[in-house]
């Protein structure tokens, strides 16, 4: 049966664990084809970031204008967009699909990815016409309240609420894992509610499911030894040398 196609807008990780790897892994375990838009080249590892390039504008929207015009995307999944003027195009772009928005203002390490102006962006152009927000605490306190529905993941404590527009809210909790591997968690987490999304969940299904492949990833990686700093969410969902 041909997948869902679900498209990444997202900038790269030399190191594998966040961004469009994590996006495109998570696509691939669950089921969905993953298209991806790059919007800048990271240089960063487990300790954290070293260097950004940003793709120019007209170079995303040229991404943008290959993907949508040619495969049938069912959903689309924002992480590091890093440029008020990228935000205001994806807006444009992408509002009236099933939109997932990881509202990226910080890497786990704490180095910032994104500035006031692409803040102010995300606020006025691109949050509103988002189907649903992923941001973690952090970030949901730099947005404040928003008019579309949002998940507020909690990172270790491993409660994420989703809280619709009018106050309402669904608690859904996972078995915390004890992991200092976790670089990449919210990356995968957005990139799994769109694909549960593109296969045609609903909304507090889609969280839930999302949150729970999540916390697996993160057992599944718990003891892992890669690299020097916090180590990445696994990726894999079979490893061990192919038969
Ligand atoms: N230690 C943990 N055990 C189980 N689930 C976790 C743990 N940490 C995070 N999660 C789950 O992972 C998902 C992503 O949440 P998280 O808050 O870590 O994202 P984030 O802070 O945006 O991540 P990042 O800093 O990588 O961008 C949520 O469903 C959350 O409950
Ligand atoms: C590329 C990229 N996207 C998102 C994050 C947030 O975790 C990160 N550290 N790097």
């Amino acid at each position: 049966m041909t997948p869902p196609v679900v498209l990444t807008i997202a900038a790269t990780d030399s190191g594998g664990g966040a961004g469009v790897a994590a996006d495109l892994a998570t696509f691939a375990a669950l089921g969905v084809h993953g298209a991806c838009v790059v919007t800048a080249v990271t240089a960063q590892d487990t300790l954290g970031m070293h260097a950004i390039h940003r793709v120019p504008p007209e170079v995303v929207a040229a991404q943008l204008n290959a993907v949508l015009g040619d495969l049938p995307v069912a959903a689309v999944k924002t992480g590091m967009l890093g440029d008020p003027a990228v935000v205001r195009l994806v807006a444009d772009r992408c509002h009236g699909l099933p939109l997932v928005v990881d509202p990226v203002l910080r890497a786990t390490t704490g180095a910032r990815l994104a500035d006031d102006s692409v803040v102010a962006a995300y606020l006025d152009a691109l949050l509103p016409g988002a189907t649903v927000v992923t941001p973690n605490t952090h970030e949901a306190t730099v947005l404040g309240p928003l008019p579309v529905p949002c998940v507020r993941t909690g990172s270790e404590t491993a409660v994420d609420v989703l809280v619709h527009p009018d106050g309402s809210t669904a608690t859904i909790a996972h078995d915390p894992v004890d992991t200092a591997n976790d670089h990449g968690t919210g990356c995968t987490f957005s990139a799994a509610l769109a694909a549960h999304l593109a296969h045609g969940r609903e909304l507090p299904d889609a969280t839930r499911l999302a949150g729970a492949f999540t916390a697996g990833q993160l057992r599944r990686g718990r003891h892992w030894n890669l690299g020097r700093g916090r180590g990445p969410i696994a990726h894999t969902t079979n490893e061990g040398a192919p038969a």
